[in-house]
């Protein structure tokens, strides 16, 4: 039998029936849900009288609409939210993760501390961004609420089996550039739409060399280059980062990994030895430039990309061949389950420790327990000192403005995941970046790299 690859092997061991239209039924051992995406679905097992198959494998958080002030309570809508997840989790038997409590923060930041998370598990959530989970050698997908319904009633999910696409990077990333960067170049290079159909597996020395926090930065914006999924394939760095790991575990999720002769249906390679930090200057995450260069002219591009570039460079308000660094931003951002993890807070703070912030920096914890290790390590202080307002309670926030938002017109500096039109705030402008050129714009006040100040 020819290799397998790892996304092959985990799909492979969880298929309860082939269907006859092609599609297969995947058993799934974890659903995550949050409060937006889910009314729905609940709504529709009430209306066919059903219960959750399996409360035990289901985990609610709130998130998208919490707010990060303590005490405020947050506006009448999106309490409202929150207000139903709550009554849904309780009448179904789900745990939910509530404001306010220890355990509460992104879903996709929570599930791996909660210990819910482990190689060759299926996974899914009412939410796009549950690639970054693949991080640990799990299959982990977003779906929508029709399909979360089915998978509360049955635990399993009709599934057309997606293609096997392999991002291979070489080398190694230069001091100063993080995973952040290396997917924003990924995503510049190969299109928003490369992955499609696709689920990656990221391979090669610059992605086993990076830490748990940086393949979960990486597997977070899987979903931007269009992929179902990304996944790195479990090594000793993955293991290290979970509870209770067994021999035997280890040879079961060891055999999980792409075997030598596997074939994928796509293969990409890039090498990352001279990779700058990124940033980006349009409306999708696949308008990026190093920090080093000047907005692009739409001209330069192809047919395809130029109309883009035009309306792009007109909503954020850019002339080409401006050059980045000249670029003032009003906020800087860091926060969102692509960069509030400790070692993003850690990063962010290493470059504002003993500096000044310029402009509105807000930061926001991915969860309870990060703010309360950032706590513990006294980078709430610093914060504090240069200038930054370092959020009480965890949550997206500025990420989507559901909650937090910019004002109509400005600019940030953001370590998330998504520059679309209005992603922040109706009329805001985006500028994706990683939380060290997050802190370091935050002090010049105009993009910035660490090495700029
Ligand atoms: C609101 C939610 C469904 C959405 C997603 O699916 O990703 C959000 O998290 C986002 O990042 O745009
Ligand atoms: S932090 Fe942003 S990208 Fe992540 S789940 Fe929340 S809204 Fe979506």
């Amino acid at each position: 039998m020819a290799g397998e690859t790892l996304a092959r092997k985990v799909w492979r061991s969880h298929v309860v029936r082939h269907g006859s239209t092609g599609d297969d039924l995947l058993y799934i051992d974890l659903q995550l849900l949050h409060e937006v995406n889910t009314p729905e679905a609940f709504a529709g097992l009430r209306r066919a009288g059903r219960r959750v198959r399996r409360p035990d494998l289901t985990v609610g958080t709130e998130d998208h609409t919490t707010p990060t002030v303590a005490g405020s309570g947050g506006d009448p809508v999106t309490r409202r939210y929150r207000t139903l997840m709550a009554d849904n989790c309780a009448e179904f038997g789900i745990p939910l993760h509530r404001l306010g409590q220890r355990t509460q923060g992104i879903v996709h930041v929570i599930a791996p501390e909660l210990g819910l998370v482990r190689p060759g598990m299926t996974i899914v959530c009412c939410d796009s961004h549950t690639t970054t989970l693949g991080a640990y050698g799990a299959l982990a997908f977003g779906i929508g609420t029709s399909q979360v319904e089915h998978v509360l009633a049955t635990q399993t999910l009709p599934m057309a089996r997606p293609k096997d696409m392999a991002v291979t990077v070489t080398g190694s990333l230069p001091a100063g550039v993080t995973a952040k960067d290396l997917v924003l170049a990924l995503i510049t290079e190969a299109g928003t739409a490369a992955g499609q159909g696709h689920v990656v597996e990221f391979r090669g020395d610059a992605v086993t060399g990076l830490s748990m926090e940086g393949r979960l930065t990486l597997c977070n914006m899987a979903v931007e280059m269009g992929a179902r999924a990304g996944m790195v394939a479990p090594d000793d760095v993955t293991f290290r980062h979970l509870d209770g790991v067994t021999r035997d575990d280890e040879a079961y999720w060891r055999s999980l990994r792409t075997d030598e002769d596997a074939v994928f249906d796509t293969e990409l390679r890039y090498d990352a030895g001279d990779l700058r930090p990124h940033v980006s200057w349009g409306t999708n995450p696949g308008q990026c430039v190093p920090i080093d260069a000047s907005v692009p002219d739409p001209a330069a591009f192809g047919d395809d990309r130029r109309a883009a570039a035009e309306r792009a460079l007109r909503y954020m308000d850019l002339r080409p061949g401006v050059a980045m660094r000249d670029i003032a931003v009003d906020v800087v951002f860091v926060g969102s389950c692509t960069n509030s993890r400790i070692e993003d807070l850690r990063v962010a703070a290493d470059v504002l420790r003993g500096r000044r912030t310029a402009v509105e920096t807000v930061v926001v914890p991915g969860s309870a327990k990060v703010r309360r290790q950032a706590v513990e390590e006294g980078l709430d202080r610093v914060f504090a000192e240069a200038g930054a307002d370092f959020r009480a309670l965890p949550g997206c926030s500025m990420c989507i403005g559901l909650g937090d938002r910019l004002l109509p017109g400005q600019r940030a500096a953001s370590t998330t995941n998504r520059n679309f039109e209005g992603r922040q705030g109706s009329g805001a402008r985006t500028h994706l970046v990683s939380p060290a050129v997050a802190a370091a714009t935050a002090v010049r006040g105009r993009l910035a790299a660490p090495d700029d100040l």
